[in-house]
């Protein structure tokens, strides 16, 4: 049973981007916050649909930050989405796994005194993760989406979506190499946070 979580489609167009054609759509959840999806090709046919669950991440998606991979993760979902030639990417305002811009840079400021990602968080009296996906679950049905095949390497996301009514039929990795600036970072998602990620590339 998918979760009931007030949504609103509020707005829909045509997006051609350098990835590809996408139509974006626009919804206001119910604290008016502006959640995005952006679609291409058929999604209500019965296949499991490709889909990416993007936190919002204002320093990697836009100034290109080297200390987390988001910014190449959110470009590497779309062009895949574009390559299966059927997909969506939600765009989550959960910026900082859910605590905000402000105490994220907190919470980087006490990474560069040698606290890990989740200390630094602890820190701050703040929790791990902040996120839940009920938000997400309502808008891909509201898209007609019941099964995805999910663009992630966190287990918590796949839980997440699962437990507001959405089947997730497969992971499929997005996994982008290590640099000298994140990869503290992603070592600590994988042996703190239990993010599945090969070793290999960290
Ligand atoms: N609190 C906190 N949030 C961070 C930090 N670095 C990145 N983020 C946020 O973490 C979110 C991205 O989550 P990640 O845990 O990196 O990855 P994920 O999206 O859960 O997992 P994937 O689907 O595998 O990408 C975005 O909202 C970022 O703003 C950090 O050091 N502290
Ligand atoms: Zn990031």
């Amino acid at each position: 049973m998918t979760t009931f979580f007030p949504i609103t489609r509020a707005a829909m167009a045509d997006l051609p981007t350098r990835f590809g054609h996408f139509q974006i759509v626009v919804y206001l959840d119910a604290e008016q916050k502006e959640q995005i999806a952006l679609t291409c090709g058929q999604l209500h046919t019965p296949e499991p649909v490709l889909t990416r669950l993007h936190s919002e991440c204002l320093t990697g998606d836009i100034f290109g930050s080297h200390r987390c991979d988001c910014g190449e993760q959110l470009a590497a979902a779309l062009t895949a989405i574009q390559q299966a030639g059927r997909g969506v990417l939600l765009y989550l305002r959960q910026e900082g796994r859910g605590i905000g811009l402000v105490n994220k840079i907190r919470a980087y400021a006490l990474q560069q005194q040698g606290l890990d990602t989740v200390d630094a968080n602890r820190a701050l009296g703040l929790p791990d993760d902040m996120r839940d996906y009920r938000v997400a679950a309502a808008i891909l049905t509201d898209l007609g989406i019941k099964s995805v095949r999910l663009l992630t390497n966190n287990p918590a996301k796949i839980t997440g979506i699962e437990q507001h009514g959405i089947a997730v039929t497969e992971r499929v990795p997005l996994q982008m190499p290590a640099n000298n600036y994140s990869a503290a970072y992603l070592l600590a998602k994988q042996v703190r946070m239990g993010h599945l990620l090969d070793s290999r590339l960290l």
